[in-house]
């Protein structure tokens, strides 16, 4: 299988886009017509400056208008194709897809259409070229890849075959099953986009909205099992009109690609295991079993702070590092890390953005497994020199240039703690009822989420919800949740629009993303609320009118909902089960730490209640009487 993507999925100019496609390391592209048209090199150049990235010209596209045309429209029609194939000859391209014509004057028919076709077979071969042909799903009488395979069946040409594209067969809802009969040896090329299901004009959908397999909602995956079933080991090739990847870092977008198409044919390797796939072998997802650790870089008076906030949370300070500024803070089976350390990754973590979490550690079931897995999926390895005393923990890169490492049980990454960390000789607390961390709560930029969804989802067994609206008072902020198969880890991904948002703003102070909160667990939130009190927690305060609402929309007895308002306890409830939830109050530049319990099968996160929270946060942060920024 060769792997390849249209020139158009990429942002800049074609000598840019050139550069990203080919470092990612795809084995060729689609030229788009455009593409080649904008750049100033003669046809014989540009080929030859794709080749000098060590890439080929896989598809030359689009042909439109070409079939069902007749008298003058038709030779011109042959004419344009002519010029067409010479030009290919030039560049080094040998195969030309055809899209189903949207000309007004094309007339229908089967017969007809397969009749334009034998013929232009016949033009093709007299160039040493082949034509694919595609229904496009707004195509005037073809819009069914069954129908172009009965055209291209009937055109009975050696140089005429058929292009499947997954948007156009999966966006009308055509059951990918039927390509399972389509012969191998007739099907010239495979074009593979997702999209999210929008109800809207298909061809509006298409050229805005489409993005990688496994980043939208179409099953991409039949459709690929389908492909391969058939014996097809051709190319198989990213279309993707996407507004917003026009404007994102090419190469970002490049290794988006390359990841999500190595992804989805390891998925359909897994899944077709009677058919032989062409693609690197990788280890399969990995399990994640909860978070191991977070660990804030942090320093001087924030340091301070945060014990503070710590210790009036119930977490014990557990333990020294060996050899470093390094402490370590647990309850249950939580463990937080506070690394003051002023060289090393944390240190200029802090000197990048103050006080931040600059690691988190996932638990898996092997460690090792897991980076060779985010390694074949082009996520950048993260390591530094190992300390006296250290162990080797397998890391790599995660959200804004933070590092992610992976624990399991069956090395010694298992002692780590004991190994590491001396045993301090501070009384255990007897703590608040914490328990483990519900999630962690990534903040970043709109445009940066599908990224970041995808990188969970390919890597990890963990899936992802539909994104939510929510509402801040000076924006809305879109939130996707990713969540483990067995429910122990969960992330949610938070995209800002705007820098005038809370979330927004905390952005703007952490150069492109990082975990804003934490959000532990607790069994009896009232308890642990009360006993935080007690410790000294200040919690985020709501408003008056905020518990008058929950009276009118929940049936909540009035002594518990006083409790509620005295604790600054929020609630949600669905026909699954209840959410309670507050909050601390932000700290640093917008951090916060939140507390939940999950009452029967509940799955959310409280999200009708964010409009509420985000408009306390931001009053504590905006200074009185200053416009906000
Ligand atoms: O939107 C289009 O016109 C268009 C062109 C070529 C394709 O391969 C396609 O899928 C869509
Ligand atoms: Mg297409």
């Amino acid at each position: 299988m060769k792997s390849s993507i249209a020139t158009v999925s990429v942002s800049g100019t074609l000598r840019e886009k050139l550069a990203a496609i080919a470092k990612v390391g795809f084995d060729g592209i689609e030229i788009f017509e455009q593409d080649f048209i904008a750049d100033a090199g003669t046809p014989r150049d540009i080929g030859r400056m794709i080749r000098d990235h060590g890439l080929e010209i896989l598809l030359f596209q689009p042909f439109r208008d070409f079939e069902g045309l007749d008298g003058d429209a038709r030779r011109k029609a042959f004419d344009r194709a002519k010029f067409k194939f010479e030009t290919m000859g030039e560049l080094g391209a040998d195969l030309m897809l055809v899209c189903s014509s949207l000309h007004p004057n094309a007339l229908g028919g089967i017969d007809r259409a397969a009749q334009d076709f034998a013929e232009l077979g016949e033009v093709a071969a007299s160039f040493g070229m082949r034509v694919g042909y595609e229904a496009l799903a707004w195509g005037r009488h073809v819009n069914d890849h069954r129908d172009a395979w009965e055209i291209v069946r009937r055109a009975d040409h050696p140089n005429i075959g058929l292009i499947l594209d997954s948007f156009h067969t999966l966006a009308r809802k055509i059951d990918p099953e039927t390509i399972r009969r389509i012969p191998s040896d007739k099907i010239f090329f495979v074009q593979l986009a997702d999209a999210p299901r929008i109800d809207m004009d298909l061809l509006y959908w298409s050229r805005h909205f489409r993005n990688m397999p496994g980043e939208g909602d179409l099953s991409v995956l039949d459709f690929m099992r389908a492909v391969a079933a058939t014996g097809y080991d051709g190319t198989v090739s990213l279309e993707i009109f996407n507004d917003q990847f026009r404007s994102a870092q090419p190469e970002g977008i490049a290794r988006d690609g390359y990841r999500a198409l190595h992804v989805l044919m390891d998925d359909v390797r897994r899944a077709e295991p009677d058919v032989m796939i062409d693609t690197p072998a990788m280890p399969p997802r990995s399990q994640v079993n909860g978070f191991g650790f977070v660990e804030f870089a942090t320093r001087d008076g924030e340091a301070e702070q945060l014990v503070e906030m710590l210790r009036s949370m119930g977490f014990s300070h557990s333990g020294d590092h060996v050899s470093k500024a390094v402490t370590l803070w647990q309850q249950g089976d939580v463990r937080v890390i506070l690394n003051k350390e002023s060289s090393g990754f944390a240190g200029a973590a802090y000197n990048m953005h103050g006080t931040n979490i600059c690691d988190v550690g996932l638990r898996v079931d092997d460690a090792s497994a897991t980076t060779e897995r985010a390694s074949s999926l082009r996520a950048t390895p993260f390591s530094q020199s190992v300390g006296p005393g250290e162990i080797d923990i397998p890391a790599i890169r995660s959200v804004g240039g933070s590092v992610m490492h992976f624990i399991d049980d069956t090395s010694d990454l298992a002692n780590v703690w004991s190994v590491e960390f001396r045993q301090s000789d501070a009384p255990a607390t007897p703590g608040a009822g914490l328990s483990r961390i519900d999630h962690v709560a990534e903040t970043m930029s709109y445009e940066d989420m599908l990224s970041w969804a995808l990188f969970y989802t390919s890597i990890f067994d963990m899936s992802r919800s539909e994104i939510v609206d929510v509402v801040d008072p000076d924006g809305l902020v879109r939130s996707v949740a990713i969540k483990s198969a067995n429910g122990s880890a969960r992330i949610t991904l938070n995209g800002a629009d705007t820098h005038r948002t809370f979330v927004g703003n905390f952005l703007a102070d952490s150069f492109g993303g990082a975990i804003q909160h934490i959000a532990f667990a607790t069994d009896d939130i009232f308890s642990t609320a009360s006993r935080m009190r007690d410790a000294g927690f200040r919690p985020l305060a709501l408003t008056e009118n905020y518990y008058g609402d929950l009276q009118a929309r929940f049936n909540i007895e009035a002594e518990r909902l006083a409790e509620m308002k005295s604790l600054n306890i929020l609630y949600d409830e669905t026909a699954d089960g209840a959410f309670y939830q507050f909050y601390s109050r932000p700290f640093a530049s917008g951090l916060f730490f939140e507390i939940v319990q999950r009452v029967g099968a509940y799955d959310g996160y409280g999200a009708p209640n964010a409009p509420f929270r985000t408009a306390a946060q931001k009053q504590l942060l905006r200074p009185k009487g200053m416009p906000h920024r």
